[in-house]
């Protein structure tokens, strides 16, 4: 992100007040008493849309021990920014024509691990530290194999401290991942005790029994910053923020009330203690996850590149409707306290259409292999399973077959973001209009390649929805005529 022009003023501490006034809501308490209590990692994107904004509505509220330590991982630019702005930065929701924005105060110091790994030990040993949250992706929770690999990770650290803290019969600090897994606390849980048994059976006993890793569902919809959207920022707020953050009103943070030093009152600013996350986080990953998986695919080869366009195709839109409604949400519990399958079918088509915040398809698109396994097949298999209908479902994974080849449908290159890319293109090339290649990877696909009802529409949108956006729309109307046997040629009568 470039320097803005001197015409506005640079965000900071000294010009807060400058800057206030107008649209632009500032942080409303004395930002010198707030005391750090979280250490957070990966501080990207969402964790400056989601965790910061609950963390600086608790010190609106008076809750000033809640402060947080952002630790970066390798790249610097965030921290330069960060260090500029004095860690603070603008929280922008879009809705339609309605935008407001926040400056957050909530972060009191930003660290980047690759430079200072010193300092974050340090911060890590101070007892005010009672919670330490995690938005790293999914390939953060991948350890290296070998004795003594993985040191240099986020766990690496995490567990450097817990056995200093160990040591010094300090209290542990609770360990909160955020980020989109299927079982993102058990990930935490597992990646630390693999390190910590690396290390010392007693340390890993002593985690085992001492540190919490509640379970928690985060949700909501954050793009990557554009350089179009700083100026944007700078131009409708008068706020010289070199890395702001545009994001949509909705938010959604449920936690298992599972902590072992101290509870931040989140359920003051919105977030929903709860005994067991599991079925919210359920919901959310199939409707929201997997729909944004379908969507992406879908909406990038009927020539789309971004959710609103892509909702604004009538064909597209009516396709994500009935797969949410009629496949995947009878699917799930009907009884989950605030969380209803089909008023969360509404919310999410109400936040897919939302035209101002420019999600690119690209970025629901990556990272297939992990996600379309997570959030889109476990519906395919279930309605298999419980014999419901499922051609909607076949149809989105259907696109990711085609969208694997890396041509979209007028020949285009697609840069197909995925750490087996070149696998699935290779299998899905071959295959042509048999998934059969494809299917045969069963740690990707499970067993669907057993499931003849599906394969049958598998094999019929390769051969015949994907020759040009009219047969793609004409499938999305009517994927069930994808499985009904083509008609025989001539010479094929008996
Ligand atoms: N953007 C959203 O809409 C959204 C919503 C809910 C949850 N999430 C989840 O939050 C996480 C971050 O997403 P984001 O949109 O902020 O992305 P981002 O690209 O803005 O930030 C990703 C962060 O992860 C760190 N990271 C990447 N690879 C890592 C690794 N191997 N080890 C440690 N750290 C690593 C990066 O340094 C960066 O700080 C993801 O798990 C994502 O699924 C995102
Ligand atoms: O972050 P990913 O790559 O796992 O998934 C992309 C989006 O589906 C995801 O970030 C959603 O926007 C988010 O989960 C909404 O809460």
């Amino acid at each position: 992100m470039s320097e803005s022009p001197p015409s506005v003023p640079a965000l900071n501490n000294r010009t807060l007040d400058a800057t206030s006034g107008g649209q632009l809501e500032t942080p409303g308490y004395d930002r010198a008493r707030i005391e750090p209590a979280v250490v957070h990692f990966g501080v990207g994107g969402f964790h400056r849309a989601h965790q910061e904004v609950y963390f600086d509505h608790l010190a609106e509220l008076g809750f000033t021990r809640w402060g947080v330590i952002g630790v970066g991982m390798r790249r610097p630019e965030m921290g330069e920014v960060l260090d500029a702005q004095d860690n603070l930065f603008t929280v922008v929701e879009r809705d339609g024509e309605d935008s407001t924005a926040k400056v957050i105060g909530s972060m009191v110091e930003y660290l980047l691990l690759a430079e200072d790994r010193t300092a974050v030990e340090r911060r890590l040993a101070d007892p005010r530290i009672r919670l330490v949250t995690l938005t790293i992706t999914a390939d953060g929770y991948v350890l290296p194999d070998g004795p003594c690999a993985g040191a240099d990770s986020v766990f690496g650290v995490i567990v450097d401290a817990l056995d200093r803290r160990r040591r010094a019969h300090q209290a542990p600090f609770t360990v909160l991942s955020c980020d989109n897994l299927p079982d993102s606390a058990a990930a935490a849980r597992a990646a630390t005790a693999t390190l910590a048994g690396r290390r010392d059976p007693a340390l890993a006993r002593w985690i085992q029994e001492r540190v919490s890793f509640p379970g928690s569902m985060v949700d909501r919809i954050t793009p990557a910053t554009s350089p179009g959207d700083r100026d944007e920022v700078e131009e409708d707020f008068h706020v010289g923020d070199r890395w702001p953050v545009i994001t949509e009103p909705f938010t959604q943070w449920v936690i298992e009330d599972d902590f072992c030093n101290d509870r931040p009152p989140l359920d003051r600013v919105g977030a929903l203690f709860v005994h067991d996350v599991a079925p919210y986080k359920l919901i959310k990953s199939r409707l929201l996850n997997g729909v944004h998986c379908a969507l992406g695919y879908v909406g990038y080869l009927a020539g789309h590149r971004t959710t609103d366009q892509a909702m604004s195709d009538p064909a597209v839109a009516g396709f994500v409707e009935r797969l949410m409604r009629a496949e995947i949400a009878p699917l799930l519990p009907p009884d989950v306290p605030g969380m209803d399958p089909y008023a969360y079918c509404d919310t999410v088509l109400e936040r897919l259409r939302n035209p101002s915040i420019g999600d690119r398809l690209a970025r629901l698109c990556r990272r297939g292999s992990t996600k379309v396994p997570d959030y889109l097949l476990p519906s395919l298999h279930a309605a298999y399973a419980q014999e419901r209908p499922r051609a909607r479902l076949a149809l989105a994974v259907a696109a990711w077959l085609r969208y694997l080849r890396g041509t979209d449908l007028d020949g285009a290159p697609i840069d197909v973001q995925d750490a087996r890319a070149g696998e699935l293109r290779e299998a899905a090339r071959r295959g042509g209009d048999d998934p059969g290649p494809l299917l045969a990877l069963r740690d990707v696909f499970g067993g669907l390649a057993d499931d003849a009802g599906s394969v049958a529409v598998l094999r019929g949108a390769l051969a015949g929805a994907f020759a040009d956006g009219s047969t793609l729309r004409a499938a999305l109307a009517a994927p069930d005529r994808l499985a009904l046997p083509r008609p025989l040629e001539p010479h094929e009568h008996p």
